[in-house]
């Protein structure tokens, strides 16, 4: 199974009900939620009230991906709220393996998102306490960049990672992601899509879903 996630962080704000309702009908799977602490990315994004009311109006997974330095002190937070997968950077742990620990004995899903230019075999020796790797194929921080095409070799290394070691961890791959590169993001070895600006900036966001989970399946 592959699956898309929407990165709320496109959304329009000022209608985020509306936006939430989208992708409850559309055939996404999962709401990707970016929180942005303004000091281990150069942005803020929205944090718990936000996430909140988010989660009050979502049918589907709730995906949320901390951008934040020392997210520990958060774990439990983002648990009461309704996050199902909790994603913490690599770059921001100083013992990613208790911190993975600690995310599952709340219940959720663990995550490792890594930056652009993190060695994905940095993650072997934990590779079994991951239940996924999010690759990030821009800087984290914004919407709306380019995709870095160093990428698909990521994919394919950590995919081996994963092989090798009998693993179930799915990789996610979120930045740039667009009709132009999904497929071969999937043949790689990627299981999630997430999509921001391609979504949202597009005439009919409904109907974009529907083409990239159409690419990918
Ligand atoms: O985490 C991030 C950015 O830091 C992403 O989730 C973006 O929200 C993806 O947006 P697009 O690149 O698809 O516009």
């Amino acid at each position: 199974m592959k699956y898309i996630a929407p990165s709320v962080l496109a959304a329009d704000f000022a209608n985020l009900q509306r936006d939430v309702e989208m992708i409850n009908n559309s055939d996404a799977d999962w709401f990707h939620i970016d929180i942005m602490d303004g000091v281990f990315v150069p942005n803020i994004s929205f944090g718990m009230p936000v996430l909140r009311d988010i989660v009050k109006h979502a049918s589907k997974t709730i995906d949320v991906h901390l951008m934040i330095v020392d997210p520990d002190r958060y774990i439990k937070t983002f648990a009461d709220l309704g996050s199902d997968i909790l994603t913490v950077h690599y770059e921001a742990c100083t013992h990613l393996h208790r911190t993975l620990q600690a995310i599952k004995s709340e219940g959720m899903k663990a995550g490792v998102a890594i930056n652009p230019h993190t060695n994905v075999s940095l993650l072997e020796d934990v590779i079994h306490d991951i239940d996924l790797v999010c690759i990030m194929s821009v800087n984290p921080g914004f919407g709306g960049q380019s995709f870095i095409e160093n990428t698909y070799k990521k994919v394919k290394q950590l995919k081996e990672i994963i092989n090798r070691n009998n693993s179930q961890t799915m990789i996610e791959i979120d930045g740039g992601v667009t009709d132009q590169n999904a497929k071969q993001l999937i043949e790689a070895g990627a299981d999630v899509l997430v999509a921001g600006s391609f979504v949202f900036k597009s005439k009919n966001p409904v109907q974009t879903i529907k083409e990239l989970k159409s690419i990918i399946s």
